[in-house]
């Protein structure tokens, strides 16, 4: 059962940059960017942030014992405060590994929306059909299954079978959050998942390496040769090397990234999603401005039919499969 914990609303509302709870943030951590500016870039008319998190808060939703960073409170209000201020009118919100598999934060926040979010759970091998309900009915639609080390244990494979199994019947996906050089040794079983798929910030590609090259050569083929494969074209500001950062009002951040996210939202234009990664957790140098980063979308969605497809019809399919 998920238990209901007292709203937070109830409480004087988490002040930027804090942690609630009796949680110390990791060191050096970076809180997100404060009174971003108003994008330049007008989204199209239900625009979906297809990947951003909540955290905490940590005094009504404490941080997993197994985490390995503890961030910053970002809750489900200044969520949609964010979106709201971006211009986009639902989110999808992707449960965060300092969570764990526990998703009440995530099915708060849902709760929270009055439908204008979906959610992607991190669920173990002995979830029951009963939790698998009342997520689904809280707007969960995916599972994700994360293997970047720095962020979780390794969950072996035969226990994520075992919920791809569970969660097919209800029409679920998975989302797969992985290193482009850990796709060699998983590409085949990814290729054997039979649901839709969905990878996060474009299987993170080394951008120094040419776009054109076997990396994220291999990549692209994982994408053609699996129909059934989506890719996020999210998070510049993760994969960027030389910037320039999406600060100071900057309308060219990024410019590394481009040609990468360029080329997919190119050639996979039906298959592809895009999400502010708010609040940009384990961020090291840089916190981008949110208004900045939306005007990143049209130097890799060049054309309205492109930016309608990326940021309203893909999410709307693959979320809000039943109509707006
Ligand atoms: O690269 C990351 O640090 C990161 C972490 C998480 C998470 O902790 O869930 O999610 C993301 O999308 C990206």
């Amino acid at each position: 059962m998920i238990k209901d914990f007292p709203g937070h609303d109830t409480h004087a509302p988490a002040r930027h940059g804090e942690t609630t709870g009796g949680f110390d943030k990791s060191p050096g951590w970076l809180d997100w960017y404060d009174g971003p500016s108003e994008p330049t870039f007008r989204l199209p008319a239900g625009a979906v942030d297809a990947h951003c998190h909540v955290f905490g808060p940590g005094e009504d939703f404490p941080f997993a014992p197994e985490r390995k960073y503890t961030p910053c409170d970002a809750s489900a209000a200044q969520l949609f405060a964010l979106r709201d201020r971006l211009g986009f009118e639902r989110n999808v919100i992707v449960q965060a590994t300092c969570h764990g598999a526990d998703n009440r934060a995530l099915v708060d926040a849902l709760r929270r929306s009055e439908g204008r979010a979906r959610g992607v759970a991190t669920v173990r091998r002995d979830v029951t059909g009963e939790e698998l309900a009342e997520l689904d009915a809280a707007g969960v639609r995916g599972v994700r299954f994360n293997f970047v080390k720095r962020l979780v244990d390794r969950v072996p494979t035969d226990s994520l079978e075992e919920i791809v199994a569970k969660i097919a019947p209800l029409g679920w996906h998975v989302v797969i959050y992985f290193e482009a050089e850990d796709l060699p040794a998983l590409y085949d079983f990814f290729s054997a998942i039979p649901t839709d798929v969905v990878v996060d910030h474009m299987g993170r590609p080394d951008v120094t390496k040419d776009v054109d090259g076997p990396e994220f050569g291999l990549f692209l083929r994982f994408m053609r040769e699996n129909p059934n494969v989506w890719t996020k074209v999210s998070c510049p500001e993760r994969l960027s090397v030389t910037g320039p950062r999406a600060l100071d009002g900057e309308q060219h951040a990024y410019t590394d990234v481009v040609p990468f996210a360029r080329r997919v939202v190119e050639d996979f234009p039906d298959r592809v999603l895009w999400g502010t990664d708010w609040p940009h957790p384990n961020l090291k140098d840089h916190m981008p401005d949110d208004g900045l980063l939306v005007d990143y979308l049209p130097r890799i969605a060049t054309t309205p039919e492109l930016q309608q497809k990326l940021l309203v019809d893909n999410p709307q399919r693959l979320y809000w499969p039943e109509g707006a």
